[in-house]
């Protein structure tokens, strides 16, 4: 019987293409981003994201990573408690402009990291990894779902942002205090009100490329917006991320570090920046 995919050198990114073939397929992701091989596109807009805050839905470990949830299905909206008629695109978090058309809404954010300060990132800037990299999934509400969105071409659109070891963020915090409560795999907790643009740097400018899902089941419907502007951790905040567990309750206890997939070939695409 197969073991689920992982980080380990047991069910790591080198053994997913035997149970995922997409691995070795034309549009995979991360890439190594060298700027001085992009091209500038003055035609790419500005990039507009507008969270409302109280989307948020809980907070979970699932075993790969763990994810912040939001609210991104219409029928919870009618579930508003409130006899106030609300237009719903007050309750759906979207990302529009960038290199994207249409409105996209986000679904949930996580991180990847490394087990030390000198790698962790999935994308790569000139062959440097930083030691984390955000990932804020996003779907076209041109498709009926996530799901559905996640088979199509133009299905996600995924802002990865690096994260460089500094001063403590206190952006994080509210992130990091929820950690102790989803230390193992499958567990979870209430999370709400959080509002996700307040990690993102204070430039938006970004390089942008065709790719896929990092990790299995590595669809290639990912528009990867990447910005080029890091924010900070600080090595206690980086060490609160490395005290999860992979594994679940009563399982061997094994550290949630290394948890990215390594650059993948570019196969001939363009990376566009949106910055000279
Ligand atoms: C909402 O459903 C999904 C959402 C996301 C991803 N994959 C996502 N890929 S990435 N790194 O390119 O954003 O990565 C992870 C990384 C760690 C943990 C879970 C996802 C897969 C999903 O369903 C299969
Ligand atoms: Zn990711």
């Amino acid at each position: 019987m197969s073991h689920g995919w992982g980080y380990e050198p047991t069910n790591g990114p080198d053994t997913w293409a035997a149970d995922f073939p997409l691995a070795n397929g034309p549009r995979q992701s991360p890439i190594n981003i060298i700027p001085k091989e992009a091209h500038y596109d003055p035609s790419l807009k500005a990039l507009k994201i507008r969270y409302d805050p109280s989307n948020t839905k809980g907070i979970l470990n699932n075993g790969h990573s763990f994810q912040v949830d939001f609210v991104d299905d219409t029928d919870s909206s009618s579930q508003q408690t409130s006899t106030v008629p609300h237009p719903v695109i007050l309750y759906y978090t979207t990302l529009t402009g960038g290199p994207i058309s249409g409105v996209y809404r986000l679904k949930q954010f996580h991180f990847h990291w490394g087990g030390s300060d000198n790698r962790g990132s999935e994308h790569t800037l000139n062959g440097i990894k930083f030691p984390c990299e955000l990932h804020l999934v996003h779907w076209n509400t041109k498709y009926p779902s996530f799901g559905e969105a996640a088979e199509k071409p133009d299905g996600l659109a995924v802002v990865g942002v690096f994260l460089k070891i500094g001063a403590a963020n206190p952006r994080l915090q509210k992130v990091l205090d929820a950690l102790d409560a989803i230390k193992t795999k499958g567990k979870q907790t209430t999370f709400a009100n959080f509002d996700p643009k307040t990690l993102l740097p204070g430039s938006l400018d970004y390089w942008t490329y065709e790719g896929s899902l990092t990790t299995p089941p590595l669809l290639e419907s990912v528009t990867w917006i990447v910005l080029k502007e890091p924010i900070s951790i600080s090595p206690a905040q980086m060490a609160k991320f490395r005290s999860l567990l992979f594994t679940g309750d009563g399982e061997a206890p094994c550290y949630m570090v290394d948890n990215y997939r390594p650059p993948q070939p570019l196969k001939g695409r363009l990376v566009r920046a949106s910055f000279k």
